[in-house]
C-alpha cells in the first residue's frame, strides 16, 4: 500500500482516496491481473495508481482537466502508467466509447450518478464489480437505491478512521471523515 503523503496534491483536485479506504477497496474489489478497471472521477489517481499496480488495464476518467493531468503525474512516480488510459471527459460520455470491463470504480459523479450506473450495468462483465466510496449521506443511498432497481444485492460498509498524534502527554486520535462505500457483484 502506497502512503498518502506519497501522492502529489493539488488544492484544485479533491484526493487521493485515504490509505485504508484503497486498501478495503482492493481486497472487496477482489482485483486480478487479468481484470479491466474502469476508475471514474479518477481525482489524483489515489484509486487508478493502486489499481494499475495490480489489474491488466485502468481507464482513469474525469471531466476536470486538472484532475487528468495529476493522476497522470502520480501515475509516472508511483503506478504502472503503461496500463493506463486517461480520459477528459463526464463519466457518461466516457463510458460509452468503453467497451466491457470488469471492476467500475466511482469516486466522483457530480448528479450523474444514475446514468453512469446504467452504463455501467450494460458494460461489466459477468462478475464483475462495482464499488462506490461515498463521502455524501445522499450518494450511499442513491447508490444502493440504483443498485437494487438495476437487480443487483448492494452491499456497504461505513468506515471511520481516526489517525493518532503523538503529542506532549500521549497520543491524541484525529477523526477523518466517514466514509461510506457500497459495492455489488454482477450475478
Ligand atoms: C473525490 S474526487 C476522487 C478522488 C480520487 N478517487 C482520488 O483518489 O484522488 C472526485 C472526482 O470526480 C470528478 N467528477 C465528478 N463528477 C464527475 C462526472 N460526472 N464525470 C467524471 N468525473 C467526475 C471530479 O472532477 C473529482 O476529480
Amino acid at each position: 500500500m502506497l502512503n498518502d503523503d506519497e501522492f502529489i496534491k493539488t488544492c484544485d483536485v479533491p484526493g487521493p482516496t485515504k490509505e485504508e479506504i484503497r486498501a478495503i477497496l482492493l481486497y472487496k474489489s477482489n482485483v486480478c491481473h487479468e481484470d479491466i478497471v474502469v476508475d471514474i472521477g479518477c481525482g489524483t489517481g489515489g484509486l487508478s495508481v493502486e489499481f494499475s499496480l495490480k489489474a491488466e488495464k485502468v481507464y482513469s476518467i474525469d471531466k476536470n482537466p486538472e484532475a487528468i493531468n495529476i493522476c497522470k503525474k502520480n501515475l509516472e512516480k508511483l503506478g504502472n502508467l503503461d496500463k493506463v488510459s486517461f480520459i477528459e471527459n463526464d463519466g457518461v460520455n466516457a463510458l460509452k466509447n468503453i467497451n466491457t470491463f470488469d471492476i467500475a470504480l466511482i469516486g466522483g459523479s457530480g448528479r450523474d450518478l444514475e446514468p453512469i450506473l446504467d452504463l455501467v450495468d450494460s458494460k461489466l462483465n459477468h462478475e464483475g464489480r462495482i464499488l462506490i466510496p461515498c463521502i455524501l449521506v445522499d450518494t450511499k443511498v442513491d447508490a444502493v437505491n440504483k443498485l437494487k432497481s438495476l437487480g443487483y444485492n448492494p452491499k456497504i460498509v461505513e468506515v471511520n478512521v481516526s489517525k493518532g498524534r503523538v503529542i506532549d502527554r500521549g497520543i491524541m486520535m484525529i477523526a477523518r471523515n466517514p466514509i461510506a462505500i457500497v459495492y455489488a457483484k454482477k450475478r
